[in-house]
């Protein structure tokens, strides 16, 4: 390098999706660096650009972020657009120690040693924008964005905002990058009809959406946090459409600093249509320019200290570098398109504000951060890396030679769920975090008696299993905790519940997925998971349990989480229907079939599930005569109308449910046919009885007197008595059972808000008062027969055990640990009592 020359790397996408934002941003860069240079350099040294082509590719810019640093030798590299792309050129910037200045908005929760991030974090733009949405412009959400990182991350943080502020999501949707189709996205957003559709679409994206958006005259208003100027410029909005997007700088921004820096801009580009990453990127090489005039050397220590709290006058007005953690102070604004296509700013902040990345962890924390920082090198123990998604972490577990080992571990891990996307891992080795990916992290430090608490489960005896779940609520949030182990590793993941889980409300049982559904038994837990495998597969599939226990519910939430939940779900009660109509239900019937018969004939249950799930419901009462026709329809997948002759292909998926134990109508009835049995029974699921989910009775009361409220306006509790009482009976009607109690009790209660035991049902009350023994008073009783003794001590003993299981939520080892008897012991009283676990 010339001793007059100082290299500067300028990596944006001059081709791909994403270019149609980058070469802006490449152009502001050079633009600065001739300001720089007209006005003498960096103390003489000149600056010199040298740019190569992202390709709109992480690959790709990880290649050139390499030449540049090894082959050019660069002394900082300004670019990179999307987070994976910057997320990409991380390992070589930490094997050179070289910073990258990135311009663009980030999705926070990062604070790499190696980067500047010199554009908006999510709290310099979102805290009042999303707020200021909810006022001004309507309260429900569509949230779309293209598939990455930070769309991802941004909008789980717009989730929040919006539910914080009494607005809701209506539906939240990802495209790939470069996506031009979204017929499926504006059906939906059609029929759900929110009043914003808040995008992170970027690049070409953008473009074909806001388009198609407007040809179908739409009414939702459009708010963005990532298109500016560039992209509505490139759509050419017909002005029948609101658009509102929030940055630190617009180009309407009417300063004479921005006046002089449009014009120069035009003077060399032809176009004053600057947005604000652009500006970003320009500011980015004064931010370099004048940490190297100020340092002693251009070493990348000296640069770093050099930046800290340096501030400078940009064209959107002073900004200045945060002393601590790398970001940029910054202004926000809120602007709104107008007319002759430009932004219109309609509110900004009085000064400009501070960046916080880790937007959950208070300031106090801050001096904590850097303890969080990735170092790539100390990988063995901890590994700590800012990866939120699978796709990424693909990529770098490809590349590090100490990840590569947890390879096959890694990825087993993800699969089935969701992509990891959402959720937030921990990897433990010897009761040791190991791994942290990004939301975890954040997790960790806001819910940190939650997390440890589910860590030290992992310490107890868990036995064979290798794949489990849990359900904790923190405050008013509920958490589904979902364990793999493999070898020595526990993955372990946490997903936030859409809401609080007893805050569903079952009136929209038609969309009902697993994760509506209240309880965190383990019991229960077992059978949601199972339900959940039985989502993903085409088989058959069998509801066993009593009345009451939530066979329906079960079906109706396979089926939304199957890839047939946007085709029918069709319920039959076969126990419903008189026998001589089951026919004519479940086939259909042409015209003239049979006295009555609808002209033009009916279709039956089976023909209208087409293409999607039959839920037979009661089968255990099928009459056996007809039993032969639905095993016939099952095996040969075809229908033949009553009266007909044309057979109809089926692509039928058959839940069936009943109460009944259909091995014993079979053995010893002979009520049901076996070859039946075993066609219906490919997988099946088990659901617990109440009396054996105690420690559920809680939530679901919670979740009834809530309903209540939402239908009466009328706020209830239950006193401590009362749902000490509820604990104690035996439900032989379930959840149905309790349903009706706690709404008859609410009424009962009158304008009282708490329910007393008197308001219970008389059975419930009378149960709790019978006699609960130990056997040393059981003596004492005057006792009738011997019949008698073995009666009771046999209640006693069994209330005995399964109130030790309930008390420790059905975990075998923590059960006999308190018992002080061995595991096989327990499982001989538990089989002996027939206690299911
Ligand atoms: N996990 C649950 N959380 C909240 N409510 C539930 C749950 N499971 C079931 N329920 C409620 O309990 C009642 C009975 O549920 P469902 O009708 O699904 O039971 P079922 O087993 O199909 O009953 P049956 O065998 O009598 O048809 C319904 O009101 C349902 O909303």
């Amino acid at each position: 390098m010339k001793k007059q020359e100082l290299k500067v790397g300028i990596l944006f996408s001059l081709t791909g999706t994403t270019s149609i934002t980058e070469i802006g941003q490449y152009q502001a860069c050079l633009l600065a660096i001739r300001h720089i240079n007209d006005r003498g350099g960096i103390n003489g040294k000149m600056l010199i650009p040298i740019v190569e082509d992202a390709g709109s590719d992480p690959e790709i810019t990880y290649q050139k972020a390499e030449k540049m640093v090894i082959r050019d030798q660069v002394t900082a590299i300004i670019g990179c657009y999307t987070a994976a792309c910057r997320k990409s050129v991380i390992p070589i910037l930490e094997k050179h120690n070289i910073l990258l200045f990135y311009p663009t908005i980030n999705e926070g929760g990062e604070q790499h040693p190696n980067i500047f991030y010199s554009n908006s974090t999510p709290n310099q733009q979102l805290i009042d924008f999303i707020p200021w949405l909810l006022h001004n412009v309507g309260t429900s959400f569509y949230l779309l964005g293209s598939d990455y990182i930070y769309p991802r991350e941004i909008n789980k943080i717009i989730r929040r905002l919006v539910q914080e502020n009494g607005g809701s999501i209506y539906g939240e949707h990802y495209v790939p990058l470069g996506s031009q189709y979204f017929h499926k996205q504006l059906n939906e957003i059609r029929s759900t009809n929110p009043d914003i559709i808040f995008s992170t679409l970027v690049g070409d994206s953008t473009i074909n959406y806001y388009q198609q958006h407007e040809e179908l005259g739409l009414p939702q208003a459009i708010a963005s946090n990532v298109t500016g100027e560039t992209e509505i410029e490139a759509i050419n909005p017909n002005g029948k459409i609101d658009y509102y997007s929030c940055f630190s700088y617009f180009n309407s921004i009417d300063t004479a600093q921005n006046r002089k820096f449009l014009m120069e801009f035009k003077r060399l580009y032809g176009t004053d249509t600057v947005s604000s990453v652009m500006e970003s990127a320009y500011n980015s090489v004064f931010l370099l320019a004048e940490a190297l005039k100020k340092s002693s050397s251009p070493k990348t220590e000296s640069i770093r200290q050099a930046l800290a709290g340096l501030s400078f006058e940009a064209p959107q007005g002073k900004i200045m570098v945060d002393h601590i953690n790398q970001h940029v102070w910054l202004n926000s604004r809120i602007g709104k398109v107008n007319a002759a296509g430009q932004f219109t700013i309609i509110w900004e902040s009085d000064q400009i504000i501070s960046p916080i990345p880790f937007l959950e962890i208070e300031s106090s924390s801050r001096n904590n951060q850097e303890n969080m920082v990735l170092t790539g090198e100390n990988l063995e123990n901890k590994i700590i890396l800012h990866l939120p998604f699978f796709s990424e972490l693909n990529e770098n577990l490809k590349r590090h030679p100490i990840l590569i080992s947890y390879f096959d571990l890694i990825t087993d891990a993800f699969e089935g769920l969701t992509n990891g996307q959402q959720d937030s891992l921990l990897i433990i080795k010897n009761g040791e975090i190991c791994y942290l990916n990004q939301n975890a992290l954040m997790l960790k430090k806001r819910k940190a008696k939650l997390v440890e608490s589910v860590l030290q489960e992992l310490t107890f005896e868990i036995g064979n299993k290798t794949e489990w779940i849990l359900r904790r609520d923190d405050k008013e949030e509920s958490f589904e905790i979902n364990i793999k182990r493999k070898n020595s590793l526990y993955f372990v993941y946490f997903k936030s519940l859409p809401r609080p889980l007893h805050r569903y409300s079952f009136n929209k049982r038609s969309n009902i997925t697993t994760y509506d559904l209240i309880g965190s038994n383990e019991l229960f837990l077992k059978s949601v998971q199972l339900a959940r495998t039985a989502a993903n597969i085409q088989a058959n599939t069998l509801l066993l349990g009593e009345s009451g226990t939530g066979k329906e519910l079960f079906a109706r939430a396979i089926h939304n989480e199957s890839p047939r939940k946007h085709k029918p779900f069709i319920a039959v009660n076969c126990a419903a229907i008189p026998k001589e109509l089951i026919n004519s239900e479940l086939f259909g019937y042409v015209d003239g079939a049979f006295t009555g018969a609808k002209k033009g004939g009916s279709p039956g249950k089976f023909e209208i599930a087409n293409g999607g799930t039959l839920f037979l419901d009661e089968i255990g009462d099928m009459p056996i005569e007809l039993q032969s026709s639905l095993l016939r329809t099952l095996q040969e997948k075809e229908v033949v109308r009553i009266g007909g002759h044309q057979s109809i292909p089926l692509d039928v998926r058959i839940i069936a449910a009943t109460n009944k134990n259909l091995s014993q109508e079979i053995a010893f009835n002979g009520s049901f046919r076996s070859d039946l049995f075993y066609r219906l029974n490919v997988f099946t699921i088990e659901l617990a009885p109440l009396r054996l989910r105690i420690d559920d009775i809680s939530a679901l009361c919670s979740y009834y007197l809530y309903e209540f409220k939402g239908l009466t306006g009328q706020e209830k509790v239950l006193s401590k008595e009362t749902l000490s009482i509820l604990k104690q009976y035996n439900w032989p009607g379930n959840i149905r059972e309790l349903c009706n109690a706690i709404e008859r009790a609410s009424y009962l209660s009158g304008p009282s808000v708490i329910i007393l035991p008197e308001h219970l049902p008389q059975e419930i009350i009378e149960y709790s008062k019978r006699p609960v023994l130990n056997q040393n008073d059981s003596f004492n009783l005057s006792i009738k027969s011997i019949h008698d003794i073995k009666e009771i001590n046999y209640e006693t003993e069994r209330d005995f055990y399964l109130n030790a299981l309930m008390n420790n939520r059905g975990n075998i080892s923590k059960t006999a640990k308190e018992l002080g008897i061995s595991r096989t012991t327990l499982y001989k009283k538990l089989k002996d009592y027939q206690i299911q676990t």
